[in-house]
C-alpha cells in the first residue's frame, strides 16, 4: 500500500517557491493498478516520483508498505528503490548496452546475486516479455515497443512489488501502446504487483487501471473506481478528458440534437446487461420509438459497459423511464 498524508510540494524556481501538489491525501491499494491523469503540468511525474524519493516532500508523509520514505538512510533507500521499479516515456535504456546487459544492470549494481543467477533471471525476464531472440540486440535495433518492453524487464529485474510508469505508452502508436498495457496487466495479475501509472489519455486508464485520481493544477480533483469517473465524471477536467478520449465536444453535441424532437436520455448499462436486447423490447412494451443520437459499446479493464445517447419520443414515455430504471440502467436526463 502506498499513502499520502497531506504530501505537499513546491519547486524552488528563481528564489521563490512555485506549488506543483496541493496537499494531498490519497491511497493506492496493494496488488492494483491505479491511474493517475492530468494535463501537462497537473502535478503527474510529481506524485509519482515522490513514492520513490525522486522528489522530496516540502511537507506530509509518503508511506511505502507503512515506513514513511522520508525517515530512511541512504541504504535503505537503495533497498526501498529496488523494491519500486520505474519504466519511463522515452524508455532510458543504455545505447552502448545490449538489450541483456541493460536488464541486468540493476543486479549488477546491486550486487547480490552470483553471476549465473544473474543470466539466468534476465533469460526468464526477456522471455516472459517477448524478446528472448533479441538479448543480443542493442537498443538502437528495436522498436519502439520492444525497447518499452525491455524497460519493463529491468525494472522487474529486483523482483519488486510496486512498478511505477511515467508516461509509458506516450510515445508508442495505438496498437503497440495496446500490447504494452496488456503485458501489465498480465504482470499485475500474476506477479500481484502494484502498479501506479501517469497518463494523459483517458483511454490508457480505461484499458487497465482499476482506480484513477485526477489531477488539476496540483490537487486531486476527483478519484474513484474507473468505471464510476469514466461513465459519470462529475468535475469539469475529468469529462474534458473523457470527451477527448470519445472525440466528443459535449457543447457540439448538445447544438446537434437541438432539431431532434422528444426526450434525450443517456443510459449507461454496465456488465452483462450491456448486451440485453434492451431497446426493442422497451419499444414493444411501452410503444415509445427511439433513435440513437451517440453511443458506445465497449470495456472499462475486462467489464463490458455500453452508453447510448437516446431520443425517445410517442408512447408512455414515463412507463419507458420507470422500466429503464427498474432494468438496472442508470438514465440521465438530458433534455
Ligand atoms: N524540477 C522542477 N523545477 C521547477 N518546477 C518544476 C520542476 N518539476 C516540475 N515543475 C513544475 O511543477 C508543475 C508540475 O509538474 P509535473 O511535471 O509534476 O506535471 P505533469 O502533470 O507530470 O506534467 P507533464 O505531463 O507535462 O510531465 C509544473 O508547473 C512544472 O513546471
Amino acid at each position: 500500500m502506498i499513502e499520502f498524508d497531506d504530501v505537499h510540494k513546491a519547486y524552488r524556481v528563481g528564489g521563490r517557491d512555485v506549488a506543483a501538489l496541493q496537499p494531498t491525501r490519497l491511497t493506492i491499494a496493494a496488488g492494483r493498478i491505479f491511474g493517475l491523469i492530468g494535463h501537462s503540468g497537473a502535478g503527474k511525474s510529481t506524485l509519482l516520483r515522490l513514492i520513490n524519493r525522486l522528489e522530496e516532500p516540502s511537507g506530509g508523509r509518503v508511506l511505502v508498505e507503512g515506513v514513511d520514505v522520508a525517515t530512511l538512510d541512504d541504504e535503505d533507500l537503495r533497498r526501498l528503490r529496488q523494491r519500486i521499479g520505474m519504466i519511463f516515456q522515452h524508455f532510458n535504456l543504455l545505447a552502448s548496452k545490449t538489450v541483456a546487459d541493460n536488464v541486468a544492470l540493476p543486479l549488477k549494481l546491486a550486487g547480490e546475486l552470483p553471476r549465473r543467477e544473474i543470466d539466468a533471471r534476465v533469460a526468464r525476464l526477456l522471455a516472459r516479455v517477448g524478446l528472448a531472440e533479441h538479448a543480443s540486440k542493442y537498443p538502437a535495433q528495436l522498436s519502439g515497443g520492444q525497447k518499452q518492453r525491455v524497460g519493463i524487464a529491468r525494472a522487474l529485474a529486483t523482483e519488486p512489488s510496486i512498478l511505477l510508469c511515467d508516461e509509458a505508452t506516450s510515445a508508442l502508436d495505438p496498437q503497440t501502446t495496446a500490447s504494452v498495457l496488456q503485458l501489465l496487466a498480465e504482470l499485475n495479475r500474476e506477479l500481484n504487483l502494484t502498479i501506479v501509472l501517469i497518463t494523459h489519455e483517458m483511454e490508457v486508464i480505461r484499458r487497465v487501471c482499476d482506480r484513477v485520481a485526477v489531477l488539476d493544477a496540483g490537487a486531486i480533483v476527483e478519484e474513484g473506481p474507473v468505471a464510476e469517473v469514466f461513465l459519470h465524471p462529475r468535475h469539469p477536467t475529468t469529462r474534458r478528458l473523457v470527451n477527448e478520449a470519445e472525440h466528443l465536444d459535449e457543447r457540439e453535441q448538445v447544438d446537434d440534437f437541438a432539431h431532434v424532437p422528444g426526450r434525450i436520455l443517456r443510459l449507461t448499462v454496465q456488465g452483462e446487461a450491456t448486451y440485453a436486447p434492451l431497446l426493442g423490447r422497451l419499444a414493444r412494451e411501452t410503444g415509445v420509438d427511439y433513435s440513437i443520437l451517440a453511443g458506445r459499446i465497449d470495456r472499462i479493464r475486462d467489464q463490458p459497459y455500453g452508453q447510448l445517447t437516446l431520443a425517445l419520443s410517442g408512447g408512455d414515455l414515463d412507463q419507458a423511464l420507470s422500466r429503464l430504471q427498474a432494468a438496472e440502467v442508470q438514465v440521465e436526463v438530458l433534455r
